[in-house]
């Protein structure tokens, strides 16, 4: 594997991140300029239950105040998650050189490699991924050229198990903001053929000094939304700005079995004209490998997203103009986190 290839990657594992001691490349100063604190007390992380009868007031407050919450009784089966975790096992436990045959080629988000966020941090992440868009089958057939079907076969599983969960919290979320039944449908995200899905496989290996290094950086999701499993080992962090109860502080989001964690994204912080607030999160690393799923949910390709009418109507005008997801990504791209206020609409 040449230096070159890695470092346009940005992952950097030779003998699967197991390094004497941490490379400098990989270790981070600034872990510490906030706190990071527990999940208690007006701190905790807003659990919602699907069946609750008060579902969508619940949804609504918790996008508001949080932009982040953990969903219980969500109907997908823990066999199809249990699936789904040992055959990201077997991906990542396949040799470097292997993982390479499916490297991200240079402009496309799909396949092995780093996170596209790391290229505005100076160090790498400790963390290897995989991205997929509609089948995985032409890189499955690369890593197991002989028993590919199994992984594909999972994938798909658990493809259509998520995109209903996300249809129904994207619907859930509108009726929060006001939209009526009737008008969902005229929106970008109304029903299921509409909306766009991308899954990213994440692991984020131990390190025996995880203090030091980082398995994600502090980002925002482009996507409106995105539903996140994770194996049983904590790791993801949310910034919590100052209020009156404590200074600014990363809230470890715990990993409560048979839950998922979702967040809004920058889309639906358009969307909702500034109303829902589009989390910060980080990943940090423990000595316990860690594996997640993301599953990024927004509108097809050339579907733009502005402020909803029926927010901006006379007495709210609309804070953003309307964008694209790939848009939105392609600015992000060049600014990273000042990409929503390139697309502020001034109020002067
Ligand atoms: O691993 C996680 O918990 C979160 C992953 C994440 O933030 C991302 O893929 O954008
Ligand atoms: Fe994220």
């Amino acid at each position: 594997m040449s230096l070159h290839t890695t470092r346009k990657l940005k992952i950097h594992q030779p003998e699967n991140f197991e390094f004497d001691s941490i490379p400098d490349s990989h270790s981070w100063g600034n872990l510490h300029d906030h706190p990071s604190v527990e999940p208690i007390g007006p701190d905790a992380i807003p659990v919602i239950d699907l069946n609750d009868p008060k579902l969508i007031e619940k949804i609504g407050k918790a996008c508001e105040e949080w932009g982040v919450f953990i969903i219980r009784n969500h109907g997908i089966e823990p066999e199809v998650l249990n699936r789904l975790c040992s055959q990201m096992h077997r991906l990542f436990a396949l040799p470097a050189e292997v993982k390479l045959k499916v490297a991200k080629a240079e402009g496309n988000d799909v396949g092995y490699g780093g996170t596209p966020v790391s290229h505005f941090f100076p160090k790498f992440s400790w963390f290897e991924g995989f991205a997929i868009v509609g089948s995985p089958v032409d890189h499955a057939q690369k890593l197991w050229p002989d028993d590919y079907s199994s992984f594909c076969e999972v994938i798909e599983e658990y493809n259509k198990a998520i995109n209903s969960l996300g249809c129904r919290l994207i619907h859930a979320m509108l009726l929060s903001l006001g939209v009526s039944e009737e008008a969902l449908h005229q929106t970008p995200l109304g029903d299921s053929s509409k909306i766009k899905t991308a899954m990213h496989l994440n692991s984020y290996p131990a390190c025996t000094n995880p203090d030091r290094v980082l398995g994600l950086p502090p980002h925002t999701d482009s996507a409106c939304v995105a539903i996140v499993y994770q194996n049983g080992v904590s790791g993801l962090q949310v910034l919590r700005c100052k209020d009156d109860i404590a200074p600014t502080r990363w809230v470890r989001v715990p990993a409560v079995p048979d839950t998922f964690v979702v967040n809004i994204g920058d889309l639906m912080h358009v969307l909702s004209n500034g109303r829902f607030h589009n989390v910060l999160h980080r990943v940090t690393i423990s000595k316990t490998n860690r594996l997640s799923s993301a599953c990024f949910f927004g509108p097809q390709a050339d579907e733009k997203v502005g402020p909803h009418s029926k927010l901006a109507g006379l007495e709210e005008s609309p804070l953003y103009r309307p964008v694209t997801w790939p848009g939105l990504q392609k600015i992000r791209s060049m600014l990273h986190d000042k990409a929503l206020q390139a697309i502020k609409i001034d109020s002067n």
